[in-house]
C-alpha cells in the first residue's frame, strides 16, 4: 500500500497505515479559519500536490490552482464527480452528485428551473416575509440560537417550495430526521448502533419514508394547477418514455432539502458572527440597506428585484463570508484515465480532492487572508467561480443553489440590519471536523431598533 503501482512519478506524500491510511488524521477536528492543519502540514512538506489515502482509497490532494482549474474543466472527460461511499450511502446512489451524462443534465435542468432567476424573482416576497416574520418572533424571545433558528427558517421555506410541506400542519417532523445527519455526514463509516454514521443512515431512512409517503399522498390527490416540485415530478413521471424514476426524484428531493438548509444556515450564522466582530462592516452594510429604504416612495413596500440586484456591498460581504467559511472543505473527483500533470502521473481510478480552503487562504491572492474584509472584493467579478474562488465549486458542477443562497442571505440581512440590533450572548465558536460546525451554537439576543437608532 505504501508504494502504489504507477506508470510514472506519483506526487509525494504518505499513504499512512494499511486500510485506514491517513483517515484519522484527516478527520481530526480543528478550530481554525486557516487551511486545515492536515493539508497545511503536507503542503509544507510535499508541495501543492500530494498523495494520501482516505477511507480506504488512494487520493491526490490538490491545492494547486492550475490543477484545480484543469479538474473542473475536464469534468466528464478525464475526471468524474465522485464522493466517498459514505456520502453515496447517505445521499442515495442515484443522487444528482453521483449521476453523469444525460441523466445528470436532465436533473440539473430541472433544478435550475426551480432555483433559476425567474423562479427566484417570484419567490422574493415570500423570502422577505418569512425572514421578517421569523426575526419578529425571535425578538420576542430572551435569546435565540442562530444556527438552529436559521436552519429551521430555510428548511421551512425550501420544503414549502419543493413539496408544500408545512411543519405546523404535519404530524411528523421532517426536519428532525435531517438533524441527526450533520454529524454523521463526514464521519468514520462504522454502521453500528451508537455511532454518528449509524444515526445518519437512520435519519435518511426516516426522511426518505416521509418523502415517499408525501409523494404517494399527492399522487392519490392530484392538484389542478402545478404549484410545487412534487406536482412537476408527478407530471414528468407520467410522460411516456420519461427517464425520470420515482427513486431518482426522491433522492433529488432529499439532496435539495439537505443542501439548502444546512449550507445556508451555516453561512448566515457565520455572517452574523462576522458582523458582531466587525462593527465598521456592520455600519457599511446597514448604510447600504437603509439607503434602499430611503430611496423608496413607500418604506414598507417589499423588496424589488432591482433593489436586490443593487446590493453591491452585500454581495461583497457574502463572498467574503463564504470565502472564510469554507463550508465545503473538499470537492471530490475520480480520474477516468491516467493523467499527466506538472511532471506527476495520477493513475486511472484514483480519487482527487480539490481543497478550496487552500485557495481561499492563499496570501499571494488574498492579502492578509485571515482578515475579514468584504471590500477586498470591490471591483472584482463576484458571480461564478474562478481559479481563486471556489466556495460554490466550479466548472460543469458549479453549485445550482448559489443564487438561491444569495437571495436568502441578502434578504435576511436586509431585514436584520434595518430593523434589529443584537447582542451575542454565548457560543459562536467554530469547529471543523473537517466540515464547519458551531459546537455550542451561537446564542444572541435580538432587539428591535428604536426610531432614534
Ligand atoms: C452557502 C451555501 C452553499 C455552498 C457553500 C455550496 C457549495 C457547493 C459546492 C462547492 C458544490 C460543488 C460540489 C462538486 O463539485 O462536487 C455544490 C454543488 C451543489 N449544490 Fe451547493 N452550496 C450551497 C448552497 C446550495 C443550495 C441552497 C442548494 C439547493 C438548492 C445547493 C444544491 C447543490 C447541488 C444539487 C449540487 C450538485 C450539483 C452538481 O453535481 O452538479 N447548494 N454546492
Amino acid at each position: 500500500w505504501r508504494n502504489p503501482r504507477c506508470n510514472g512519478k506519483l506526487p509525494p506524500g504518505s499513504m499512512g497505515f494499511p486500510l485506514v491510511g491517513e483517515t484519522l488524521q484527516f478527520f481530526t477536528s480543528n478550530t481554525t479559519f486557516d487551511i486545515p492543519p492536515f493539508v497545511k502540514v503536507r503542503m509544507k512538506r510535499y508541495g501543492p500536490i500530494f498523495k494520501t489515502s482516505l477511507v480506504g482509497r488512494p487520493v491526490i490532494v490538490s491545492t494547486d490552482p492550475d490543477l484545480n482549474h484543469f479538474i473542473f474543466l475536464q469534468e466528464g472527460q478525464l475526471f468524474q464527480s465522485w464522493y466517498p461511499d459514505t456520502f453515496t450511502e447517505i445521499f442515495g446512489r442515484q443522487n444528482v452528485g453521483s449521476l453523469h451524462g444525460f441523466m445528470y443534465k436532465y436533473l440539473k435542468n430541472m433544478v435550475l428551473n426551480l432555483f433559476g432567476p425567474e423562479s427566484l424573482k417570484k419567490m422574493l416576497p415570500e423570502v422577505e416575509n418569512t425572514a421578517c416574520r421569523r426575526l419578529q418572533s425571535w425578538s420576542s424571545q430572551e435569546t435565540i440560537e442562530l444556527k438552529e433558528a436559521t436552519a429551521s427558517m430555510i428548511f421551512d421555506l425550501t420544503a414549502k417550495k419543493l413539496i408544500s410541506y408545512d411543519q405546523d400542519n404535519s404530524p411528523e417532523n421532517l426536519r428532525e430526521n435531517f438533524v441527526a445527519f450533520i454529524q454523521g455526514l463526514i464521519s468514520f463509516p462504522l454502521n453500528i448502533p451508537g455511532t454518528a454514521y449509524h444515526k445518519c443512515l437512520q435519519g435518511r431512512k426516516n426522511a426518505m419514508k416521509m418523502l415517499k409517503d408525501l409523494l404517494n399522498e399527492r399522487r392519490s390527490m392530484p392538484r389542478k394547477h402545478q404549484s410545487d416540485f412534487f406536482d412537476f415530478v408527478l407530471e414528468e413521471l407520467q410522460k411516456e418514455g420519461t427517464i425520470l424514476t420515482e427513486a431518482i426524484a426522491l433522492d433529488l428531493m432529499f439532496v435539495l432539502l439537505f443542501a439548502s438548509f444546512e449550507t445556508t444556515s451555516l453561512a448566515l450564522t457565520l455572517a452574523v458572527k462576522f458582523l458582531s466582530d466587525n462593527p465598521s462592516v456592520l455600519n457599511t452594510l446597514t448604510d447600504e440597506h437603509e439607503a434602499i429604504l430611503r430611496n423608496r416612495e413607500n418604506t414598507n413596500s417589499g423588496l424589488t428585484w432591482k433593489e436586490y440586484k443593487s446590493m453591491r456591498y452585500t454581495f461583497q460581504f457574502i463572498n467574503e463570508t463564504v470565502r472564510l467559511a469554507n463550508i465545503v472543505p473538499g470537492i471530490f473527483r475520480k480520474t477516468l484515465r491516467e493523467i499527466q500533470f506538472k511532471g506527476y502521473t495520477i493513475p486511472a481510478g484514483w480519487a482527487v480532492m480539490v481543497c478550496p480552503p487552500a485557495v481561499h487562504l492563499n496570501p499571494a491572492k488574498y492579502q492578509n487572508p485571515l482578515t475579514f474584509n468584504p471590500s477586498r472584493w470591490e471591483g472584482t467579478e463576484i458571480n461564478g467561480a474562478s481559479k481563486n474562488f471556489m466556495a460554490f465549486g466550479g466548472g460543469m458542477r458549479f453549485c445550482v443553489g448559489t443564487d438561491f443562497t444569495k437571495v436568502q442571505m441578502a434578504v435576511f440581512l436586509h431585514c436584520l440590519v434595518t430593523k434589529y440590533r443584537w447582542k451575542p450572548i454565548k457560543g459562536g465558536n467554530v469547529l471543523r471536523t473537517p466540515g464547519l460546525q458551531f459546537p455550542d451554537g451561537f446564542h444572541i439576543q435580538l432587539l428591535e431598533k428604536t426610531r432614534m437608532e
